[in-house]
C-alpha cells in the first residue's frame, strides 16, 4: 500500500464495499463463494484490465479483515491497493475512495472504473466494452435489457409499466477521474443519485450505455448465492489433488494432527511437530496446482524447518502465487491409526482445517479408521493419512490478468 508518483494518464478503480449486507443477512463481501471470499473475487475481477491504482472502500470495523483479503487476492504485480473508509451513502463512500486515488497520485486526467463490490463475476469482455467507449461521451455504462414485464405496487395495488426501452444500469461505470470529481462538487446533494451515472448527468454530463452481462450479477439476496456459485463454477475446471503422508510414533512428542493437540503417550517423529494430517493436505492443495510437494517447498534438511508448527507450513502453501490463483474447494482426509481412538478430535480437526483452508466447516471431511491390526499401523507404530483436495482452476482470462 506505498504510494504511487503522478504520471501520464493511467486506470484507477474504485471498488465500493462499505454496504451492510442487510438482504442478504450476512457480510457477503466476506464469506466465501467456490473457495475464495467474495471480495477477493471482485478485486481480481476488476484487475482483468490494466488497473494501477485500486482504492477499496469498506466499513472501518472491516478494515483489518479486508486489509488481510488484499493480501490474499490474486492480484497483478502492477496494482497498488489503498483503503478507504465508507461513508453513510454509496455517494459518499465513492467520494471517500475518489480523495484516496487523488492523495495516492491520481491526476485528473486519470481514468476510474467504479464497481460495487458485490458484482464478483464482471468479465474482461465487458469491461474492455467500457475501455473502448471513453471517448464517447463524459460516463460509460454497461446496461442489459430489462426481459419481465414490470409493474409498481403501492398500498396494495398494482400497475402496469410499459418496459419497452427499458434497461437496468451495472457497474463498473467508467470516466475521467476529474468528471467525477467535479460532479461531485457541483452537485447540491450526491447521496440523490443512485449512481455515478445519474450524478454526473445531473451536472450536465453525457452518459453512453454499452452492452452489459447478464451474468454481471449484483449479490444481494440469499438466493444470489447459488447463482454465484454456478456461475463461477462454470467458468472454471475443477483439478483434484492427492496427499499421502505418514509418520513413526515415538515417547516424548506431543501427537498434533489437523493442528490439534491429541491425548496420546506417544507423539509422531518428524522434523517439522510431524502433523501428518497437515502435511496430507498440503501435498494435496499443491497437487491441484500442479506444484510439486512439501518436501520440495520445506527441505527437511533446512534446519529452520525443525520443530516448525505446521500451520505455519501451510500459511506459506496458501500464499504461493501458484495456490493464490485457484479456488479451494473441499478437502476430504481419511486418517488411518489404530490409536489413539481419533473420534472425539474429528469435529475439531474438520473446523480448524475449515479456517486454515478459508473454507466452510461443511467441505471439509475428516474420517478415522485403523487398520484391522494388520501391518506397521495395525501394530501401532505409526500412523498414514490420504488426502484429495479439490479446486477450482482460473479461467484463461483470469490466467491471463495474473502473471
Ligand atoms: N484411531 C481410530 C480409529 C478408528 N476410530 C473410530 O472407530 C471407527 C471404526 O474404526 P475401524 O478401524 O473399524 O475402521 C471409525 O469410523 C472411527 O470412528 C477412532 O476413533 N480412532
Ligand atoms: C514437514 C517437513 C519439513 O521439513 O518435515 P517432516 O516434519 O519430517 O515431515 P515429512 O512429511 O516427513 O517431510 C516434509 C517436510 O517438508
Amino acid at each position: 500500500m506505498k504510494a504511487v508518483r503522478a504520471h501520464r494518464p493511467s486506470l484507477a478503480a474504485i471498488v465500493v464495499a462499505a454496504g451492510s449486507s442487510t438482504r442478504f443477512g450476512r457480510d457477503k463481501l466476506l464469506t466465501p463463494f467456490a473457495g475464495k471470499p467474495l471480495i477477493c473475487t471482485t478485486l481480481e475481477a476488476v484487475c482483468q484490465v490494466p488497473v494501477r491504482r485500486l482504492v477499496l472502500v469498506c466499513r472501518p470495523d472491516d478494515r483489518a479483515k479486508m486489509e488481510k483479503y488484499v493480501a490474499q487476492a490474486a492480484l497483478p504485480r502492477r496494482v497498488h491497493v489503498f483503503l478507504a473508509s465508507g461513508g453513510l451513502t454509496r455517494a459518499e463512500s465513492v467520494l471517500n475512495g475518489l480523495k484516496t486515488l487523488v492523495d495516492n497520485g491520481a491526476s485528473g486526467q486519470d481514468w476510474v472504473l467504479v464497481h460495487d463490490g458485490a458484482r464478483p463475476v464482471v468479465c474482461r469482455a465487458l469491461l474492455k466494452r467500457l475501455l473502448a467507449a471513453r471517448d464517447m461521451g463524459d460516463i460509460v455504462v454497461p446496461v442489459i435489457p430489462v426481459v419481465d414485464s414490470l409493474r409498481r405496487t403501492s398500498a396494495g395495488r398494482t400497475e402496469i409499466l410499459d418496459r419497452r426501452g427499458v434497461v437496468a444500469i451495472q457497474t463498473p461505470q467508467f470516466c475521467r477521474v476529474a468528471t467525477l470529481r467535479s460532479a461531485y462538487l457541483n452537485c447540491a446533494d450526491s447521496a440523490l443519485f443512485g449512481d455515478e451515472a445519474a450524478l454526473i448527468e445531473s451536472t450536465g454530463g453525457q452518459v453512453v450505455t454499452v452492452e452489459g452481462d447478464v451474468q454481471n450479477i449484483k449479490v444481494t439476496l440469499p438466493g444470489d448465492a447459488e447463482m454465484l456459485e454456478a456461475v463461477l463454477g462454470a467458468r472454471a475446471g475443477t483439478v483434484v489433488g492427492f496427499g499421502y503422508d505418514v509418520h513413526r510414533f515415538v515417547s516424548g512428542r506431543p501427537l498434533i494432527l489437523g493442528g490439534i493437540r491429541i491425548t496420546s503417550a506417544l507423539g509422531l517423529d518428524g522434523t517439522s511437530d510431524a502433523d501428518a494430517v497437515l502435511h496430507a493436505v498440503m501435498d494435496a492443495v499443491l497437487g491441484c496446482a500442479g506444484a510439486g510437494d512439501i518436501g520440495g517447498m520445506f527441505p527437511s534438511s533446512d534446519e529452520q524447518y525443525v520443530g516448525i508448527d505446521s500451520t505455519v507450513l501451510l500459511g506459506h502453501v496458501m500464499a504461493d502465487r501458484r495456490i493464490r490463483r485457484l479456488r479451494i474447494v473441499s478437502a476430504d482426509i481419511t486418517i488411518v491409526a489404530e490409536r489413539p481412538r481419533l473420534r472425539d478430535y474429528q469435529v475439531p480437526m474438520q473446523k480448524r482445517l475449515a479456517r486454515l483452508l478459508g473454507l466452510r466447516s461443511t467441505d471439509v471431511d475428516v474420517k478415522v479408521t485403523g487398520n484391522d491390526a494388520i501391518g506397521w499401523i495395525g501394530r501401532g507404530e505409526g500412523i498414514a493419512v490420504l488426502c484429495v483436495v479439490t479446486a477450482l482452476r482460473p479461467t484463461k482470462e483470469e490466467r491471463k490478468a495474473v502473471r
